[in-house]
């Protein structure tokens, strides 16, 4: 039985797709190359080049492997991009799931772990927070995870379709062996920003906002190394299949870094001047985002192996000035 992987050619969908054969799973991969790239697939691993809105191709994805269970990454996934863009971000993250999970439930297959995020939960009432927490999401992109996992609770009433909702703070690092790491066009994320200016890539890092509520002003995230999420997904496997319960974890390391203190990290790592500038708040931003994933540890038996945020950021430095064009100069 093979697990199928969406978005397998993405940033934490490849390290999963690493960590699961690391761990003797058979590995399907369905991804649209919108942004993943297929050098971020092993070796080995059968790979379709398709969209979820292509039901055609799902069903033969079905038809062509004995698929016991879903692992689905594929999503827009940028918080100020759904601000600008919100059609795109309901078209793809719930009308694709949608249709993915139509084509599940059509082809009798009963298990998915589903990719949500913090940003579900807003601007919190207070940190760290937990699962049972209010979810009142401040952005697109949040609402539209969050309709999944409502499409996903109804599911499993309706076609006894199990689902595991994984809730993740802000994905970091790469492969500590330097295989794979994150290569986004355009970059938009934090770490992998004031990286690229460590490199002399960008003149300067923007920090989009100074006036938060937060000691220093900038915003505050947790972030979590992506191996770490990886094997977070095995555990959530190797849950359904157990217990066939559905359940919602939060991912995150329960520290908080604020964007100046992941600046100044990044300087002690890469040992480089990295220039840094004030800029305007981004829409959608909470100011503070960090999680209690002791639900996690408790029910999952999941247990960080990278917390500390300069080894995160000594991992994706490594990706970075080994491969300072990302996947394209392979
Ligand atoms: N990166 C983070 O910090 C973070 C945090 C919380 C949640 N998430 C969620 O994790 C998942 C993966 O995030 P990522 O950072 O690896 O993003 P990513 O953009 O690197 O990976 C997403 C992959 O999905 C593919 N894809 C997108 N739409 C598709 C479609 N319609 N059909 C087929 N393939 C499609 C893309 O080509 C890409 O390879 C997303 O669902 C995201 O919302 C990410
Ligand atoms: O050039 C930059 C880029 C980001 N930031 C700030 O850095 C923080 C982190 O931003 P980013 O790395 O873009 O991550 P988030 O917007 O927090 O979102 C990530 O983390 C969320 C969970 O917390 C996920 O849901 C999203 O998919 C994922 O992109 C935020 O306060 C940003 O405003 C800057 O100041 N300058």
């Amino acid at each position: 039985m093979a697990i199928l992987v969406t978005g397998g050619a993405g940033y934490i969908g490849s390290h999963t797709v690493l960590h699961l054969l690391n761990k003797g799973e058979k590995v399907v991969v369905f991804d649209n190359l919108q942004k993943g790239h297929q050098e971020a697939v092993m070796e080995g691993v059968s790979f379709y080049k398709g969209d979820l809105h292509d039901s055609d191709l799902l069903d033969t994805v079905f038809a062509e492997n004995e698929i016991e269970a879903v692992i689905h990454f594929a999503a827009n996934s940028l918080v100020g991009e759904s601000v600008e863009n919100p059609i795109s971000y309901y078209q793809n993250n719930v009308a694709g799931s949608l249709n993915l999970v139509d084509r599940m439930v059509e082809n009798g297959v009963k298990k998915i772990v589903f990719s949500s995020t913090a940003a579900v939960y807003g601007e919190p009432e207070t940190v760290p927070i937990s699962e049972s927490d209010r979810t009142v999401p401040g952005n697109p992109y949040g609402e539209t995870k969050l309709a999944i996992e409502k499409l996903l609770f109804w599911a499993d009433q309706a076609y006894g379709l199990k689902s595991v909702a994984l809730r993740y703070f802000n994905a970091a690092g790469a492969d500590p062996e330097g295989r794979i790491g994150e290569d986004h066009t355009p970059e938009s994320h934090l770490i992998p920003i004031v990286l690229e200016a460590a490199l002399g890539k960008r003149p300067h890092v923007s920090i989009f906002g100074e006036d938060y509520k937060t000691e220093d002003g900038t915003c505050i995230r947790d972030y979590i190394h992506v191996m770490d999420l990886a094997e977070a997904h095995y555990l959530a496997l190797e849950k359904l299949k157990r217990t066939e319960e559905s359940g919602v974890y939060n991912l995150g390391n329960g520290t908080g870094f604020s964007v100046k203190e992941v600046i100044e990290t990044c300087r002690e790592v890469t040992g480089r001047d990295i220039h840094a500038v004030a800029s305007p708040r981004r829409a959608g931003d909470p100011a503070v985002l960090i999680a209690s994933s002791q639900k996690a540890k408790d029910e999952l038996g999941w247990m960080p192996q990278y917390p500390d945020l300069k080894e995160i950021v000594k991992h994706a430095w490594n990706w970075h000035v080994n491969h300072p064009d990302g996947y394209s100069a392979q």
